[in-house]
């Protein structure tokens, strides 16, 4: 298969190509890679991948053409790939306007953890994709992850929301926890070895059950200890109704981004 990314050397085209090559999907000469810098010498360590001069070169040598740039650069790409499959990434732009492109299209949101192989892709595809197009965008998500074709465009922007926010929301409580430990005057180390303690290893837990959480926190809350205790305050401060409040809001972003700029 020959395969492009444009925006190959950004932080998803870049895991993208990576896993490609590592997996074995695509063989360096047929990977064709554009970016805005100009060609690198040394593209994961490999020096047979091909560089295509520009966005027309790129689809000529192609049959699956990888979009992974800023939703906000896409209208300058002036994409024209009739005949390819499209793989889009872009939050936001809607199949509407990705049909302009002429290709077969699919919608996909993977996450930043496609850097470590651990992403979770949900996909959506146009009408006209085909069952040996969905054979290949399969294939070529599991380079990076897992995936799942999914039924309609407000799931991607559900999904866009929540999965493609990858460890943000992790990070925001893991960055929240380690302020506390700091001005608590834990040690550094101390206080960096707990915090991943919770976020990274004890979340393992939930790792093959995840809904099973709720079940957890009421087996903490029944506990009536120091978890119950915190577990209180958290979700009489607004907890829970953050989390839904901030997906709502990533939601509506994805919806609208993308048609507001068509309409
Ligand atoms: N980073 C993430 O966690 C996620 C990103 N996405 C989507 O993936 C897309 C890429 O995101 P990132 O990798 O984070 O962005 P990024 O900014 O790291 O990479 C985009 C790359 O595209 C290149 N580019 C821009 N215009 C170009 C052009 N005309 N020709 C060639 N290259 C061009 C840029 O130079 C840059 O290297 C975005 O549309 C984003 O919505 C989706 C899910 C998660
Ligand atoms: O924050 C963003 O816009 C990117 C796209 C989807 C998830 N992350």
């Amino acid at each position: 298969m020959r395969l492009g990314i444009i925006g190959a050397t950004g932080w998803l085209g870049s895991a993208l190509g990576r896993a490609v090559l590592e997996r074995g999907l695509v063989a360096g000469p047929e990977l064709v890679l554009l970016n805005r810098s100009g060609v690198r010498l040394d593209y994961h360590g490999r020096t047979d991948v091909a560089w295509a001069s520009d966005v027309s070169d790129l689809v000529a040598r192609v049959e699956v053409v990888v979009v992974a740039v800023r939703p906000e650069d896409y209208g300058d790409l002036a994409l024209h790939a009739p005949g390819r499959l499209v793989l889009s990434f872009m939050a936001g732009i809607p199949m509407a306007a990705l049909s302009g492109a002429g290709g077969r299209i699919v919608r996909a949101m993977p996450n930043a953890a496609a850097g470590h192989g651990q992403s979770y892709t949900p996909w959506l595809a146009a009408a006209d994709v085909t069952q040996a197009d969905r054979v290949v965008v399969r294939a070529v998500l599991a380079t990076i992850g897992t995936q799942d074709e999914i039924g309609t465009e407000a799931q991607i922007d559900s999904l866009t929301a929540l999965s493609g926010s990858g460890a943000a929301y992790p990070a925001l409580m893991a960055a929240g926890m380690l302020a506390h430990a700091r001005a608590s005057g834990l040690p550094e180390p101390v206080a960096r070895r707990a915090v991943e303690a919770v976020v990274c290893q004890a979340a393992e837990l939930l790792r093959g059950r995840i809904e099973t959480a709720a079940d957890l926190v009421e087996t903490y809350r029944a506990y009536r200890g120091t978890t119950a205790a915190g577990l209180e305050v958290a979700e009489a401060n607004g907890f829970s109704g953050s989390i839904a409040q901030a997906l709502d809001a990533a939601t509506r972003k994805a919806a609208h981004m993308g048609r507001d700029k068509d309409a």
